[in-house]
């Protein structure tokens, strides 16, 4: 079995290490780094994956997978450097950083593979973007997309499409929970209790993304079928227009775009 070790283990790392395990990865082939010992313990006990120093990482791993945050990068990229060559893997899930970077900052050759995958990893959901460095080869890839899969669905893309990908599906769940946190407050608005609130719209959520997954209809489509005319739905839709809430998101991930590039752009040469 392939060994990956999660360089990291925040949000996105324990979603990661947690998808894998329900996928069928068995806790003896999963590693991990964490710079705070109690956070190292915690996945420890709730896991049973081993947390090990970066060298032991190198070292074991097939598969090394970056999830610090971005601008703890450089330190990672110092300790990596000497512990890899060309027959190591490494995978950055790391928002704007771009594989060049890497391939500045590592060993001549080491292949790279950059990710943008979300958190519905934990439920088996994710979707990842994978893209190849100048060093990953068509099997580095398949490697990638292999272990991505396990988790839930993969599509390839090309680089220059990272920061937008980063956009739309990296941050993409946050955009539905704030909606969803924004419908439930409503609910309390119009006098219903909280838990009745939030039962309604997340059953309404769970449904509406079944619909727009399974049935090959187009969003628009399924949206017109709820608008009855002179019915309740068409006053909603004409305050969200009033209040510019498509424009909204327009400006809204066009902005998170732009910060995806910013922070590839910290750390140019
Ligand atoms: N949270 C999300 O929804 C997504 C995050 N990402 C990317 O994943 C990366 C991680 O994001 P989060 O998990 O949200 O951040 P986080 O802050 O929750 O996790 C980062 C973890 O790395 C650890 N860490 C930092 N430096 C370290 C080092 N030198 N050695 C070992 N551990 C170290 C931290 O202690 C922390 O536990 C970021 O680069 C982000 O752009 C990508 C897609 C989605
Ligand atoms: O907010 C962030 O920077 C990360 C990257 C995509 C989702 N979360």
């Amino acid at each position: 079995m392939t060994v990956i070790a999660v360089l990291g283990a925040g949000k996105i790392g324990e979603a990661l290490l947690s998808g894998l395990l329900h996928g069928g990865h068995e806790p003896g082939d999963l590693l991990f780094t964490e710079r705070y010992p109690a956070r190292a313990e915690e996945l420890t006990t709730r896991y049973g994956v081993r947390a090990v120093e970066v060298e032991e990482a190198a070292k074991h791993a097939d598969v090394l997978v970056v999830a610090v945050k971005p601008q703890d990068i450089d330190p990672v990229l110092d300790e990596l450097a000497p512990l890899l060559g060309p027959s190591s893997l490494v995978v950055s899930l790391c928002a704007g950083l771009p594989t060049s970077l890497y391939e500045r900052r590592l060993a001549s050759g080491v292949p790279v593979v950059r990710v943008m995958p979300n958190t519905p990893m934990l439920v088996n959901e994710a979707m990842s973007a994978i893209s190849a460095g100048r060093y990953a080869t068509r099997e580095h890839l398949a490697v990638v997309r292999d272990l991505l899969s396990h988790v839930g669905q993969v599509v390839e893309v090309p680089e220059g499409q990272q920061d937008a990908v980063t956009a739309l599906s990296g941050s993409g769940p946050a955009y539905f929970f704030y909606l969803v946190e924004a419908m439930i407050d409503a609910g309390i608005l119009l006098g219903l209790p909280r838990t009745l609130a939030g039962q309604l719209i997340i059953q309404s959520a769970v449904g509406a993304a079944k619909m727009l997954a399974e049935s090959e209809e187009h969003p628009v489509l399924l949206r017109e079928a709820v608008t009855s005319p002179a019915g309740t739905t068409i006053n909603a839709i004409r305050e969200l227009e009033k209040h510019g809430v498509r424009a909204a998101l327009l400006a809204a991930i066009e902005a998170a775009r732009d910060r995806s590039v910013e922070l590839g752009k910290a750390h140019e040469a």
